[in-house]
């Protein structure tokens, strides 16, 4: 399916990964108009915190605050609770922390909208396996068997299971995530390096068109728009290959 201008920038999230949000405003400068998510990484959150994002949300930007939380259900109940208060629109665990942990990340952001009818549900979603790793992480490092679709789909299946909205995997996973867990569960993925972009740390990739193609909700780029001589040509250069997959 052809998608307009705005349908593709609205599928992009830009990872902010900065170190401080004087920089990270620069970035934002540069790409001003674009109608795109803002994804907010532990780097640029651990030192601009909730200010920075509000002030993201008070630009109107769309956050997906990328924390990845992985710890004891009821810690995660707190966080979860703590994140949906801060009024962001995605957030995420490991689903790695398991059906129970999942479920309390559920719990925190019940109880925080019970608490406050003007907060907004924020959508839910659960890391399968890093793009960063690929079967010999898995099998050799960590001593997990099978492929590594093999694991993001157990993962996948966990997180529904656990009621959240989707998942964090690769572009070469979502054929199979939508065929196991249903189109509307949803795939947001890193991984994508358009044609010539250096991979970098990261293993399982695709191009912007590839990764539409594939039937992705989000695709999450950071370095080829944030390290490109003209960010906001990258971006739009990316955007436009997403309008043609
Ligand atoms: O499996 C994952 C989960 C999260 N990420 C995050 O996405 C961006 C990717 O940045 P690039 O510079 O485009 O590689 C980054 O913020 C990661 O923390 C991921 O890459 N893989």
């Amino acid at each position: 399916m052809a998608h307009s201008y705005e349908q593709a920038a609205g599928k992009l999230m830009v990872a902010l990964d900065f170190p401080t949000a004087e920089q990270a405003r620069g970035l934002i400068e540069s790409l001003e108009g674009i109608p795109c998510y803002m994804k907010v990484g532990m780097q640029l959150f651990y030192t601009g915190g909730p200010d920075f994002v509000r002030e993201l949300k008070s630009k109107g930007y769309s956050v997906f605050l990328d924390l990845k939380m992985h710890d004891i259900p009821n810690t995660v109940k707190g966080g979860a609770n703590s994140i949906t208060r801060l009024g962001v629109d995605m957030f995420n665990v490991h689903a790695a922390g398991g059906l129970k942990m999942m479920s309390a990340a559920l719990d925190g952001v019940v109880s925080a909208l019970e608490s406050d009818s003007a907060l907004k549900r924020p959508l839910l979603i659960a890391v399968t396996q890093l793009t960063s790793t690929n079967r010999d992480t898995l099998n050799r490092e960590i001593g997990i068997p099978g492929t590594v679709e093999d694991a993001v789909l157990s993962y996948a299946a966990l997180t529904k299971e656990a009621g959240l909205d989707g998942v964090v995997a690769s572009p070469l996973e979502v054929h199979a995530i939508k065929g196991q867990c249903g189109a509307g569960f949803i795939t947001v993925t890193p991984g994508i390096r358009p044609a010539g972009v250096d991979a970098g740390d990261q293993s399982r990739t695709l191009t912007p068109r590839e990764a539409i193609a594939q039937g992705t909700d989000y695709i999450v780029v950071g370095r080829p728009i944030t390290a490109a001589v003209k960010p906001r040509e990258a971006a739009e250069q990316i955007i436009g290959e997403m309008m043609q997959a």
